[in-house]
């Protein structure tokens, strides 16, 4: 089955205007889609709402082009509270006690009304999703219980918990006792579980609701330009379902997600802080329609774990029902976002889940196994616990107490009793004792008669019997065993400690290594992120610049590399300059042309200053090299720059075309003053000792000309160079 995907479109505000509407729901059929207005009778416009599945949205680019999409549903703006959950929340909940699980969760741009959806308002018609949910399930819990005159008992426990800034966070702890790095997260049989979570019992809504407005108000929300409570985190409400009957009870799990909104952060005008937040969300929003891609291209790797949301989300691994709300705003400010969300929406809902209900769980004792008869009707020997010593409770009998307990013997080693003696299931196994093998091996052997010398030995220890010599060594044998075999098990049990301590460990060190590299990948992702939305709005400068920014991160992408060698191509297109400045250094006649397209070119220098500027950012760094050599013949403005008119090497840019900030940054290098050194980003005593080191090793007069060569001395990479230069304000 597919995720579900509906859309519902929110009401105008009264900021905005109707002339400004640009989304329209509408009707497969061909009959136009009827508002409840049109209708005579209020359900029959219901019905004929229902229908919608449409929603129509201009191309921006020309905007006499309709862009249609289809979802399972589409809620206009006179669409009810109420609406939404009969047709598409309550039908689920019959599953839920069917023992699937259900996933419900609201997506969009901020401000859309994916709050007002979930939690909704404090009256009784403006309740959201989630408050319905919980009163249709706790009102199907009394159902059951009262059908089954008490047999079946439903039990209702809550976790919920937000992610802000990639850090999960119990929304059931107080801000206050909320610790920075957050809750934890494992992987448990496929599932992701967070670490340390409260889980709450809910006896009816009542406390629910209790609960639930307790914990929203930890929740992160702020002000925005575009929402006065805008969320800042994810939210995650999981409400687990426990239903006992007898010995059989069951589990099922409702999960209601208001995902943070995206954010275009020209229009929210956030400050730092905000802005932040609204990276950290974007970022996870990202690579959720990463996943999404990935799984609607069939991809072996599906990117979850590169942001919590996205492993916690885990669309299309997770079992059970996946409802997706779509939450738009209809009026043209939103048209790109609202595009970018209606094309995600259209990838999630070609999502396959598996419908895989949850298994019951028996309680209490295991069920007697039958075992099948031998052919000739004979009962087989049940199989003897194949028990070590180790996990055995050792008995080590107080010889009085046993000798009381212990019937009289009727022989001596080969006795047919001890096979009738009866054994709980927390004895000794007799198989460990070396005596008690031979005694097993004599119930298979018939019975013996004592021998002579036996008797004798008996008389030779006086009154001593020697049924009761025999029992005492017996005994002793087992003592020595019983204490070697605990001596055996604190041993183990200390190895077994070391070992986990070890493992532990290792594990840690493998998550922190692996969260490493998710950090920098995620870094990368979110220059990429921005490069696409800067494309998006034609700035191609400025996505060049950020696709520049994720190349570091990803060095052998090449559809990366091939996307800033487009947009490179895009701003500094190199049609007949080429011709003419080879020519004209071929002498040619039209050598003529030369100085004044030179006269142009430096002026094109200074009006794009600021791609210059990258430039020479650029130009350090191996896995630029083939890039570079690209640009180079491709642009003939870096061509007459250089003073031979040939592409001596890298860094061959002179210093008057350097940024003020690369000037300011290499003549702080070239002081050679650790004093100064040390004060750069990034750079602390040590590693600015080791600059000067370097510089001093070079000679007297050397000096570093450029960021490459600055980025080649020991010590000092790409990444230490571009914090250096960041860091420098003139
Ligand atoms: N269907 C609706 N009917 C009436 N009001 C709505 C509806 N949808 C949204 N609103 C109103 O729009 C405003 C913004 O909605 P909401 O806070 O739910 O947006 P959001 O998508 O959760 O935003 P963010 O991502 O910033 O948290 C609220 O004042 C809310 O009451």
């Amino acid at each position: 089955m597919s995720v579900r995907v509906v859309a519902r479109v929110r009401p105008l505000w009264k900021s905005e205007r109707e002339l400004d509407i640009i989304v329209r729901p509408g009707s497969a059929s061909t009959e136009p889609a009827r508002t409840k207005k049109d209708s005579p009778d209020g359900k029959a416009a219901a019905a004929l709402k229902d229908r919608d599945t449409l929603i129509r949205i201009p191309n921006p680019k020309n905007e006499g082009e309709q862009y249609t999409f289809q979802f399972n549903a589409v809620y206009g703006g006179d669409s009810t509270q109420q609406d939404l959950f009969d047709a598409e929340v309550a039908p689920t909940v019959k599953h839920l006690f069917n023992g699937f699980d259900v996933t419900i969760f609201a997506y969009g741009v901020t401000g859309t009304g994916k709050t007002h959806t979930m939690r909704g308002g404090k009256s009784l018609q403006d309740r959201g999703v989630i408050p319905r949910l919980l009163s249709a399930i706790y009102r199907r819990s009394r159902k059951i219980e009262k059908d089954s005159q008490g047999a079946s008992n439903v039990e209702v426990l809550m976790s919920y918990y937000e992610i802000y800034n990639d850090k999960v966070y119990d929304l059931f702890e107080p801000l206050e006792k909320r610790t920075p790095a957050g809750l934890p997260l494992r992987d448990n049989g496929g599932k992701t579980v967070v670490v340390g979570l409260t889980e709450r019992p809910c006896a009816n809504l009542k406390d629910f609701e209790s609960l639930y407005d307790q914990a929203n108000a930890n929740r992160s929300t702020s002000a925005t330009k575009l929402n006065a409570h805008s969320s800042r985190s994810h939210a995650i409400l999981c409400v687990k379902i426990v239903t006992t009957t007898g010995e059989k009870t069951r589990v099922t799990m409702a999960s209601a997600i208001d995902l943070a909104g995206s954010e275009d952060n020209r229009r929210t005008e956030n400050g730092k802080e905000r802005m932040v937040e609204s990276a950290s969300i974007n970022k996870s929003l990202f690579v959720l329609a990463q996943c999404v891609e990935a799984i609607s291209k069939k991809q072996s790797r599906i990117p979850y774990r590169e942001s919590k949301m996205t492993r916690i989300l885990s669309l299309g691994q997770n079992n059970g029902l996946t409802l997706m709300i779509l939450n738009l705003a209809s009026v043209r400010s939103y048209h790109l976002d609202t595009i970018s969300s209606l094309n995600f929406a259209n990838r999630t809902k070609k999502i396959e889940i598996r419908e895989i209900e949850n298994e019951p769980m028996f309680k209490g004792p295991a069920r007697p196994l039958t075992r099948a008869s031998t052919t000739g009707g004979a009962l087989r020997q049940p199989l003897r616990p194949l028990t070590s010593s180790v996990n055995v409770k050792v008995n080590v009998e107080n010889p009085s107490t046993s000798d009381e307990k212990k019937p009289a013997k009727a022989f001596f080693v080969y006795s047919d009793k001890q096979s009738l003696k009866s054994h709980t299931p927390f004895d000794r196994p007799r198989r460990s004792s070396p005596l008690k093998r031979n005694s097993d091996v004599s119930t298979r052997l018939p019975s013996k008669i004592p021998r002579e010398s036996d008797r004798s030995a008996s008389k030779a220890h006086g009154d001593i019997p020697a049924d009761r010599i025999e029992e005492m060594v017996e005994r002793k044998v087992e003592q020595i065993l019983a204490a070697r075999a605990m001596d055996d098990s604190s041993k183990q049990q200390a190895q077994m400690e070391h070992m986990n301590e070890e493992v532990q460990r290792r594990l840690e060190l493998l998550e922190r290594k692996i969260e490493g590299t998710e950090d920098a990948r995620a870094e990368g992702l979110s220059y990429l992120l921005m490069a696409k939305q800067h494309h998006g709005r034609g700035e191609y400068s400025s996505a060049l610049r950020m696709y520049r920014l994720a190349l570091p991160f990803f060095p052998r992408n090449e559809k990366l590399a091939a996307k800033i060698a487009a947009l490179e191509e895009k701003l500094n297109p190199q049609p007949q300059v080429t011709a003419e400045v080879q020519v004209a250094g071929r002498g040619s006649i039209l050598s003529i042309k030369k100085p004044v397209k030179m006269a142009r070119t430096h002026a094109a220098i200074d009006e794009n200053y600021k791609i210059f500027e990258h430039e020479d950012e650029d130009d350090y760094g191996d896995s630029y090299i083939g890039l570079k050599r690209k640009r180079a013949t491709a642009t003939p403005k870096m061509a007459v720059l250089k003073d031979d008119n040939t592409f001596a090497g890298e860094n061959a840019i002179p210093d008057r075309i350097q940024s003020p900030r690369t000037s300011h940054l290499l003549s702080v290098i070239n002081s050679r003053d650790v004093g100064q050194i040390k004060l750069l980003k990034g750079v602390g005593a040590k590693k600015a000792e080791a600059i000067v080191d370097c510089l001093c090793e070079m000679g007297e007069v050397d000096q570093v000309r450029s960021l490459s060569e600055l980025g080649r001395l020991k010590g000092v990479g790409l990444k230490t160079v571009q914090n250096m230069r960041s860091g420098v304000f003139v």
